[in-house]
């Protein structure tokens, strides 16, 4: 039996790092830097005022009240600042460059506002309210390194230092496909024994969550020669280059009809195993037609784990990710739990506050609890039971924290 370890370094090394390419910063959004962003200058570019008020000689407006010459006004966007004479104050807007000379600005709530000649009534501490140039990053310096995934903070960083346009890399294609002659299109009446295919729209979502674009092939029945074409009819891609990864979900495990295991085990380019884990135990991977596959359990929760500890951070790793796991944390157990011998087990569970409750039981069918967890708490191979209060590592699944 393969440890989870060994087989997600399979499934790593099947997915190499996507290549980089060019686009303008608003389709840059939730994309990952490829390459570094220096900045092309600085933040703040040029010493300016942090409030609306006056900018004056520090020195000479401590004798409050005192009334000075209002020489100048100064907007936001002002390019021809002259220096501040002495004995004179010059009004200012936020972010308006202050003029050579002036050590300190007046809020204009501390004076009268008078725009000929003001009366200061309370001086602020030295040095107020002035913002310095480069004092949030320097002309040259690395602004964002690669690696870095780009959301909103990261695309205001970049636009300030002037980027029109970022290095990022392509999104994975990945195709998805479900087996099994009891699927029915949800919105279709079902027949006894029949079930609403639901892991095409869980996968493709996941897929699309770790930064990829998904295909969702039209599912096929437990027929290899029906699951074969459809698959070699797809790698290729439409037109936009052949599928990083192909993800088939069911048909693997021991039973009689096990159509991806059939088909692709005739192949001989791809390994089905077992891995010591909980839901999640039968895998595969390898390639058809020199596209990657990873071949899926099909019960709902054993796809969602399988993805969540296999696929997604390899998908990440492609793409870049300076850090491709989940955000985990240690956590207080409610109440407690078992587990298997021998297997890493992926419960579901809700955390708050650095407490974690189980969400249902282990089955792997149970989809609507699933729903209801926002972290996977996960139980070494070693560890059959823990007790209420013991310590857990939990790995939060950030789209469901709330
Ligand atoms: N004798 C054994 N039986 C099973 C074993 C085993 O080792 N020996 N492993 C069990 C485990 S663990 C899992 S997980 C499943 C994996 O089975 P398959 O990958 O072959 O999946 P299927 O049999 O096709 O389906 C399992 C289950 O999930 C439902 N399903 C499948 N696809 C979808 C879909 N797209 N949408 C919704 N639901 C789906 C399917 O109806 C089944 O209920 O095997 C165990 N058995
Ligand atoms: O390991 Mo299966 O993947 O639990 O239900």
């Amino acid at each position: 039996m393969r440890t989870v370890e060994e087989h997600q370094a399979v499934v790593a090394a099947l997915l190499p790092a996507l290549p980089a390419e060019e686009v303008a910063l608003g389709a840059a959004h939730n994309r990952v830097l490829a390459r570094d962003v220096t900045a092309q200058v600085a933040l703040p570019g040029f010493d300016n005022s942090a409030m609306d008020g006056y900018a004056a000689r520090w020195s000479e407006i401590t004798g409050t009240p005192v009334r000075l010459p209002v020489a100048d006004d100064i907007p936001a966007g002002r390019t021809d600042v002259r220096p501040l004479a002495p004995g004179t104050v010059q009004r200012i807007m936020t972010g308006a460059p202050l003029p050579p000379g002036a050590d300190v600005v007046v809020p204009v709530e501390l004076t009268d506002g008078r725009t000929d000649v003001v009366e200061i009534r309370d001086v602020p501490a030295a040095g107020s309210h002035l913002r310095h140039a480069g004092e949030d990053i320097a002309a040259g310096a690395v602004a964002l390194t690669a690696g870095t995934p780009l959301g909103a903070a990261q695309l205001g960083l970049a636009a300030a230092v002037g980027a029109r346009s970022l290095w990022v890399r392509r999104r994975p294609r990945v195709l998805v496909l479900s087996t099994g002659s009891e699927l029915v299109d949800p919105g279709t009446p079902l027949l006894p024994g029949q079930i609403y295919e639901s892991n095409s729209a869980l996968l493709a979502a996941a897929v699309e969550d770790a930064g990829g674009t998904a295909r969702r092939l039209h599912f096929v029945p437990d027929d290899v020669d029906q699951f074969l074409t459809t698959v070699r009819a797809e790698l290729g891609g439409r037109g936009d280059g052949p599928a990083d990864l192909l993800l088939t979900s069911g048909g693997v495990s021991a039973g009689a009809y096990e159509v991806v295991k059939d088909a692709f085990g005739d192949l001989g380019t791809v390994e089905f195993v077992k891995v010591a884990m909980q839901p999640g135990g039968p895998q595969g991977a390898g390639t058809v037609d020199g596209v990657p596959v990873v071949t899926l359990p099909g019960n709902p929760v054993s796809s969602f784990v399988s993805f969540e500890v296999f696929v997604r951070p390899a998908l990440r790793r492609a793409l870049g990710h300076a850090a491709p796991g989940r955000l985990r944390a240690p956590a207080t157990l409610t109440a407690p739990l078992r587990s298997p011998a021998g297997k890493r087990q992926f419960l579901r569970g809700r955390y708050d506050a650095g407490q974690v409750s189980q969400v249902g039981g282990p089955g792997s069918h149970l989809v609507a609890h699933l729903a209801r967890a926002n972290c996977l708490v996960a139980v070494p191979e070693d560890v059959t039971e823990l007790p209420a209060g013991a310590q857990v590592d939990v790995v939060l699944i950030e789209g469901a924290l709330q």
